[in-house]
This record gives C-alpha cells, sequence and structure tokens, in this order.
C-alpha cells in the first residue's frame, strides 16, 4: 500500500512531469479519496440481494425450531423394540408437518411424516420402507438406533448463534437463512447515489451523431456494483456548462461518474470544469491501456471520476477504479481481481510503458490443462464487440513489449453464469 502525499500532489505530479501513475497507486488514490457511507436504512427480506448488511444478525429462533421427522416413517422408542425382530407395534395416530405431536404410549408407534414434530417420548423414526404398514400396526423388521431421523431442535442453530455478520453482501443464501429464521426484512447500507453524465456534442443531437454507449453501460454497471444510479444526460463539450453542471448538480450525490473529455485535447473541459467550479482533481493519467485519462476529483463531499470517452475504456476505468470505490463507500473489501494463468494462441509487440488490457476468447486447453486463448479486436478502445464476445481479459505488463504464440499469459476469466453456481 502506498503512503499517499498530501491532497493535489499527484495531480501537480502527474500534470507537471508528464507521468502516468500506476494502476495500483490510481487504486489506492481512488479508494483513499471515499468517505464511507454511515447511513442505514431497512430494507424487505424479498428486496435486500445485493444489498450490504449494517450490522450482525443473530438468531432469534433455534433451527430446527422443533423436533421434527427427517423421514415419513413411524414414531417410537427404542426400548419398546426388545429381543430379536420383528416386532409389532400397534399405530395411535398420525403425525403430519404443521401438525401438534401426539403423545406417545409406550408400546405403540405413530405413523409420521417428514418434518411433523416428534413425540416427545419418542427416540427413533424408522422409515417406512423398512416397516410393513398393516394399518392399525406396523411389522418393524429392523432395530433403529436411537436418534434416527430425527432433526433435533437447535441442531443447526442456537439462539443467538450469527447469522450474517455486518458487511456481508446479500445473496439468495442469505435470504433463504434469514427467512427460515423469521427475519421480514433487516438493516443495510445507504447505497451510494451515482449520477452518471456523458459529455460531448456528438451524441447531443447533430449532423456527424453517434449513439451514446458509456451512459447506459455505466448506469448498468454501477447498479450492479450496488448504487442507486441517477442518468445525469449528456452535457455539450462547452467548458462553461460542464462548470455550470457540477456547480449546480453535483451536491446531492455521493459521485459524479462522467465518460469523455477527459484527455488534453482542446475540447477535453472535464478537468477544468471541475477546477473552475471549486473542485479538486487528485490525481489523473494512469499507465493504462485502454483508460489512461481518468482522473479521480472532487467537489467537497462528492467524487468526481472521469472516466475516458472510448467504451473500452470506460468499462475497464469502471472495473478497476469506480468499482473498488463503490465498495468503500459501502466498507467492504475491494474484490480483489484473480489473476490466473493461459497460453496466449497469438504472437504480439506493443510499445512498453502502459499495462493492457485485452479481451480474449477460449479456444481449448493446453496439455497442461491451461487455458488456450485468442486475441480479440485489434486493440482498440473505442471497440466494445470484443468485450461483449469475451470470455475473459489478458492483463500485459506494463514493462511487456512482445510476446510469441505458446506464451504463458495473465488472464482474468469471466465468471460464466451460463454453467456455473454463481451466487447471486
Ligand atoms: N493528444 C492526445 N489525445 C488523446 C490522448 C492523449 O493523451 N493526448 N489520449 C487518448 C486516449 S488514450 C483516449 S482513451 C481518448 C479519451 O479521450 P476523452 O476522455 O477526452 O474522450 P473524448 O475525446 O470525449 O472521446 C473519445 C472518443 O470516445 C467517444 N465517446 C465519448 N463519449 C462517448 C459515449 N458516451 N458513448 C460512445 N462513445 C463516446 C467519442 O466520440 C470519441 O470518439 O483520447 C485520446 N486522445
Ligand atoms: O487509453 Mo485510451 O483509453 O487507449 O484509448
Amino acid at each position: 500500500m502506498n503512503v499517499l502525499p498530501e491532497k493535489g500532489h499527484w495531480a501537480e505530479l502527474t500534470e507537471s512531469r508528464e507521468r502516468l501513475i500506476t494502476v495500483e497507486e490510481a487504486i489506492d488514490v481512488a479508494v483513499a479519496m471515499v468517505q464511507p457511507l454511515t447511513e442505514t436504512e431497512e430494507v424487505a427480506l424479498a428486496r435486500a440481494r445485493g444489498r450490504v448488511l449494517a450490522r450482525d444478525l443473530h438468531a432469534v429462533n433455534a433451527m430446527p425450531f422443533f423436533d421434527n421427522s427427517a423421514m415419513d416413517g413411524f414414531a417410537l422408542m427404542v426400548g419398546d423394540l426388545p429381543g430379536q425382530g420383528p416386532w409389532c407395534l400397534p399405530v395411535a395416530g398420525t403425525v403430519a408437518a404443521g401438525g401438534l405431536a401426539p403423545v406417545l404410549e409406550p408400546g405403540t408407534a405413530l405413523r409420521i411424516f417428514t418434518g411433523a414434530p416428534v413425540p416427545a417420548a419418542s427416540d427413533a423414526v424408522i422409515v417406512q420402507e423398512a416397516c410393513e404398514d398393516r394399518g392399525d400396526s406396523v411389522l418393524v423388521t429392523m432395530r433403529p438406533a436411537s436418534g434416527d431421523n430425527i432433526r433435533r431442535r437447535g441442531e443447526d442453530v442456537a439462539v443467538g448463534d450469527l447469522l450474517a455478520a455486518a458487511g456481508t453482501i446479500i445473496d439468495a443464501r442469505h435470504i433463504g437463512v434469514l427467512a427460515g429464521n423469521g427475519f421480514g426484512s433487516l438493516p443495510v447500507m445507504r447505497r451510494p447515489r451515482i449520477g452518471i453524465l456523458s459529455t460531448g456534442d456528438e451524441l447531443a443531437g447533430g449532423a456527424a451523431n453517434i449513439h451514446d454507449v458509456n451512459r447506459p453501460m455505466l448506469l448498468a454497471l454501477c447498479e450492479g456494483a450496488g448504487a442507486e444510479v441517477i442518468d445525469l444526460g449528456i452535457c455539450p463539450d462547452d467548458r462553461a456548462r460542464m462548470t455550470e453542471f457540477l456547480t449546480a448538480e453535483a451536491g446531492p450525490f455521493d459521485m459524479i461518474l462522467t465518460s469523455g473529455a477527459a484527455s488534453m485535447g482542446g475540447r477535453d473541459f472535464m478537468r477544468p470544469a471541475l477546477l473552475a467550479a471549486g473542485g479538486a482533481v487528485e490525481a489523473c493519467r494512469v499507465a493504462l491501456k485502454p483508460g489512461k485519462p481518468v482522473f479521480f476529483g472532487r467537489m467537497t463531499r462528492t467524487l468526481v471520476t472521469g472516466l475516458p470517452g472510448n467504451p473500452f475504456a470506460a468499462y475497464v476505468g469502471f472495473q478497476l477504479f469506480v468499482k473498488r470505490q463503490i465498495s468503500a463507500m459501502l466498507g467492504v473489501r475491494s474484490p480483489e481481481d484473480r489473476i490466473e494463468t493461459a497460453e496466449a494462441d497469438f504472437g504480439w509487440t506493443r510499445k512498453s510503458g502502459r499495462r493492457e488490457y485485452v479481451p480474449a476468447k477460449e479456444i481449448g486447453r493446453n496439455a497442461d490443462g491451461l487455458p488456450v486463448l485468442q486475441r480479440l479486436g485489434h486493440g482498440s478502445s473505442a471497440a466494445l464487440v470484443p468485450l461483449a464476445s469475451a470470455d475473459g481479459i489478458i492483463v500485459l505488463d506494463a514493462s511487456a513489449t512482445h510476446g510469441a504464440r505458446g506464451d504463458l499469459v495473465e488472464w482474468m476469466p469471466f465468471y460464466r453464469t451460463d454453467v456455473s453456481w454463481r451466487i447471486t
């Protein structure tokens, strides 16, 4: 972990010396700028998926709630089966799930169904396949062991046991456990409020128009990462309009996430507009491809994170920086990028200096069982189609200048929702 220099120093350093900061330095700055949220709210259990639990939740009920049968069969007392069997016991009644357990008289059995309460006196349930059901009586051919097929009250969870710790990202498993314990709602952290703004005259309607890619993509990415998203529309390439916008709109948001106008051109006004609006830029320009022009700023308590306009660059910037800023706001540990090893089915040469992210497809496995990867696209940060058809992303080290077919590369496979037990 880097020790951060004083506020504003990174921006000075990166602007004045034309130095690009490393991806790790950029992550450290981006995350260190975040003030974790403190407000909490209560949400219905059914709406809690993906939310961050605000405090430890302890069991208010023992689980199972009461001694119950794990099988359909007969509840009896093992002591009523002396010597060698078979034994014939009168069946004194039936107990089903949802019913109250009748008293079990010595020398008798009760027909019992799965989940039904086991009578206090019974110490075993014998599964019906191991008996001959004669209606008013049952012929037991095998002596069960004491405790067979009885799920005891509290054997899974005792009252007061921890069911889910503060900071847990609630998924379907927690919803199930908490529902089973009788919870109807949960205390969760408020979601970070993120306003998402695109920039560019080419998006706002005109002769040389393109469709806005980044805004819908970033809305989806931020929402998926646990934020409450607000669509702030499109701002034209006009420094005064951008300044006005930030001055007027930033207040209610935890973060304004912009894309475009982040670079060095005569119309890249996002950083100057932020400064003119009274904000600060704490770091910018990262040794990253795509995504170099990203910047990290703030207007008082609102973070202003500026992603590049090229859509693949905006995507990478989100995954590396914004996702971690959202986690930090929610007080959860930043997700680690899980890097694996794979074999390249392609050769490459490139300029050193920036870590590069390259979409790739798995086309098979090598003799060691490692994925063999085909590179997709031709390295354009404007193209999203390669990413959308990729199985993951190759990470090329900033210092790497060339590689040959058969070389091992670092690889971040996407989670495949079609084949895996994704936790949602
Ligand atoms: N002289 C320099 N030029 C550029 C540099 C540089 O360092 N010096 N950096 C290049 C890099 S790297 C990138 S990445 C781009 C990013 O530039 P900006 O963030 O300033 O973005 P724009 O110039 O506004 O747009 C770039 C590109 O992306 C398209 N775009 C923008 N917003 C959207 C959107 N919402 N949906 C779809 N496409 C969008 C825009 O039309 C441009 O084609 O700068 C290089 N230049
Ligand atoms: O860094 Mo830019 O994002 O390559 O195109």
